[in-house]
């Protein structure tokens, strides 16, 4: 696309172009900055500036599927973790993005969201309006579905929910292509009691699902950059300037902030700044890493911290750069000795199957290369995988939560972790939300991933260089709980494999290996191969309460200060079951929506007001879910028997239902585990 470059370059404007001031200067322009930037700029009356660290990526693979595992390095800051004393002592990757678009430029193309209650968490935490049905239409806003092909559709029986989209920038869809034998994976996983939910898009990401991939028609990548701001970046009232990095934000006396003070990227540190300033609103959407650094390096940050910098303290805000989360994950591998052809090995193995990939990507760009990681998640809720669970919740809820916490955590940290703790144990026994994941697209082999960690890490400046890397721990398994449910989820990936159905495959346990048993074992095993980041790292800015740990309100706006807001994944109280990219747009559409708000009443300030530390009790959200699923629709919708029915996937028995239990014709309901039976 060479044609695009010189355009590309014409929208990036140079320093000395710039205005003396804008309406709103948003820090990074990654996924989410570059999202507010758009709906921003809608007000052809306000002036927005975007300052991003990183360049624009002008090469065109980019946008190819083969980028979902193959970012550039270029694209990423080179930092890695101090040594994970949990996991055998080891320097981790840090994933977090340096460019135009941020991580929505190099990531895998996954693109999920949570379980209604993982959203509902983050308002039983005192955060009003953040629920899953307040979210649903930033989800949807965010989003188009695109018709995936009809063919691949019945062929696997695909579903999705399509009153799940609405009609925004980022186009959705399925690529044309799965591996065989995943149909035999699905009805495995229904053999050792994990359902088939007809959608994971409606609040329903728990059990087993299908995901689609933020592609468009041509199976090319749709993103932050090529979907909100390639559109837009001829407005007038919008200005990227690319290649410099915001230092640090300046308050006036009343403690507003006024400006931030910009350095080019590569000059040494104590060089040439420039200074801009903002009319309305600052909003920091520098991402998990360097959101709380450029607070910490503004004055706003724990006491100590600040204190052995040398920077004066503006506001002592413990919480900025802690609660930090990831879905921590090990491999487990499995052999199929009697795989069904083709499979992934076939691109490799077999000449004649790769010509025809090949001619069917050139001519079409459909096949096994518009496939990209996956399509498919089983997200477990823990009571289904292990029998024991309420013995863990119990051992979980008598823990001294500090004992297990980075010992800079302030009192109010802790405080805060109690408070995620009391709604993670409702989930940990929920069967509507799922604890780990297990991603499966035909293959023997995958990641175990656990997606509601109790350790806890932290992200803080280096007090002797403000603008060196960062001190980034995960604190990876540091609580041992999170260790058993490792070791739960090898036994439950091994009883998968002995599902009936998978005996067709001939499945053979690579590692850790059969001899591998004990929980010792299988702890020792999960560590020494665990990594502490999928790249969904968060929480380093939370939205609590501030007497919990909270850097803002729900609001989006800093604790202490005035003008300031975050608007990106730094603000997740507590990290949900789910892939972060999709959470992130509909985080910041709704961030553009509070902002415009108060802009436009002025009885609302820029200012937060001190929070309650009462947390509400879960709400739950009905969500009415339409499946749109080509393979069921023709069916019959009459049936011999009386009563209500259930339509094919839906619930129709297990302890405390008290829905339809008949299944509509051409279904019976069958008993999946003692909570769920379902129409099949
Ligand atoms: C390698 C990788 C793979 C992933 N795979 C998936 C996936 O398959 N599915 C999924 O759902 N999610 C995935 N994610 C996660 C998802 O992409 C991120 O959670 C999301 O993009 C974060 O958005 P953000 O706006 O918070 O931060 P970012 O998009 O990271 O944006 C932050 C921006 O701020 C800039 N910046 C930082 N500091 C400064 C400063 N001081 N001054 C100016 N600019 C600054 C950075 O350069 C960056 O561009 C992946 C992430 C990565 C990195």
């Amino acid at each position: 696309y060479p044609e695009l470059i010189d355009k590309i370059k014409a929208r990036q404007i140079n320093v000395g172009s710039l205005r003396s001031s804008y309406d709103y200067i948003i820090v990074g322009g990654g996924q989410s900055g570059l999202v507010i930037g758009n709906r921003l700029s809608e007000d052809s009356s306000k002036t927005v500036l975007i300052v991003e660290y990183g360049y624009i990526d002008t090469n065109p693979s980019q946008l190819e599927p083969s980028s979902a595992v193959n970012y550039p390095s270029r694209d990423l800051f080179n930092v890695t973790s101090v040594p994970q004393t949990g996991i055998g002592g080891k320097r981790v990757s840090v994933y977090a993005a340096s460019v135009v678009g941020g991580g929505s430029t190099v990531n895998g193309m996954l693109f999920d969201r949570g379980a209604a209650e993982d959203y509902d968490n983050w308002a039983a935490l005192g955060n009003p309006g953040w629920d899953f049905a307040s979210l649903l239409p930033y989800f949807k806003k965010s989003t188009t579905f695109g018709t995936p092909d009809p063919a691949i559709v019945q062929e696997y029986g695909i579903t999705w929910d399509p009153n799940a989209y609405g009609n925004g920038p980022i186009q959705v869809t399925f690529p044309s292509w799965q591996w065989p034998s995943i149909k035999v994976q699905w009805k495995a996983w229904n053999e050792v009691g994990v359902p088939t939910m007809p959608d994971g898009e409606s609040g329903n990401a728990f059990n087993a699902y299908w995901v689609p991939n933020n592609v468009d028609a041509q199976s090319r990548r749709s993103y932050a950059k090529n979907r909100y701001f390639d559109p837009v970046s001829s407005h007038q009232n919008l200005h990227l300037l690319t290649g410099y990095r915001v230092n640090d934000i300046q308050f006036s006396a009343s403690k507003r902030a006024e400006s931030v003070r910009i350095q080019q990227r590569g000059t040494a540190n104590g060089a040439s700044t420039t200074t801009i300033k903002a009319n309305q609103e600052i909003i920091l959407c520098s991402g998990w890493l360097n959101t709380p650094l450029v607070l910490q390096r503004s004055g706003i940050g724990p006491q100590n911290l600040l204190n052995q910098a040398g920077i004066p303290v503006l506001v002592d805000l413990p919480g900025v750069g802690s609660n930090l989360q990831d879905h921590p994950a090990a491999q487990i591998n499995f052999q199929y000795t009697r795989d069904i052809q083709p499979n992934q090995a076939s691109l490799y193995s077999n000449a004649t199957f790769q010509a025809w990939a090949q001619q069917q990507w050139s001519q079409y760009r459909k096949g096994p290369l518009s496939m990209l990681v996956g399509n498919a998640l089983a997200t477990l809720p823990l009571p289904t995988m292990l029998t024991t669970y309420q013995s863990l919740i119990s051992r979980v809820n008598s823990q001294n939560a500090a004992q297990y916490l980075p010992s800079t955590y302030s009192t109010a940290s802790v405080r805060g972790f109690e408070a995620q703790r009391r709604v993670l144990m409702a989930s940990y026994a929920s069967l509507k939300n799922g604890i780990v994941e297990i991603p499966f697209s035909g293959g023997g082999g995958t990641s175990l991933v656990l997606m509601k960690p109790l350790s806890r890490g932290t992200v803080l400046m280096n007090p002797s260089d403000r603008y060196a890397d960062p001190t980034v721990d995960y604190n990876t398994s540091i609580n041992p709980i999170d260790n058993e449910t490792f070791v739960a989820m090898i036994r439950f990936y091994r009883k998968w494999m002995q599902a009936p159905s998978m005996q067709q495959l001939g499945p053979q346990e690579q590692s850790p290996g059969t001899s591998i048993t004990s929980d010792a074992q299988l702890t020792s095993y999960a560590t020494q191969g665990m990594i502490s980041s999928t790249a969904h790292s968060c929480g380093t800015s939370a939205m609590m309460p501030q007497d919990q740990g909270g850097v803002v309100s729900s609001d989006l706006l800093v604790y202490g200060v005035t003008g300031l807001s975050i608007g990106d994944i730094s603000i997740i109280p507590l990290i949900p079951a789910t892939h972060t990219c999709a959470t992130v747009y509909a985080i910041a559409e709704k961030a553009a929506d509070l902002i415009k708000a108060r802009a436009s009443n002025p009885n609302t300030s820029t200012t937060t007001s001190s929070r309650t530390t009462t947390t509400s009790s879960r709400t739950t959200t009905s969500s009415t879910t339409i499946l749109r699923t080509l393979t069921t629709a023709s069916r019959s919708t009459t049936t011999s028997a009386t009563g209500p029915t259930q339509s094919k996937w839906g619930q129709c028995g297990g302890i405390g239902w008290t829905g339809p239990t008949i299944c509509i014709a051409g279904t019976t309901c069958q008993a999946l585990n003692p909570y769920y039976s379902q129409c099949l």
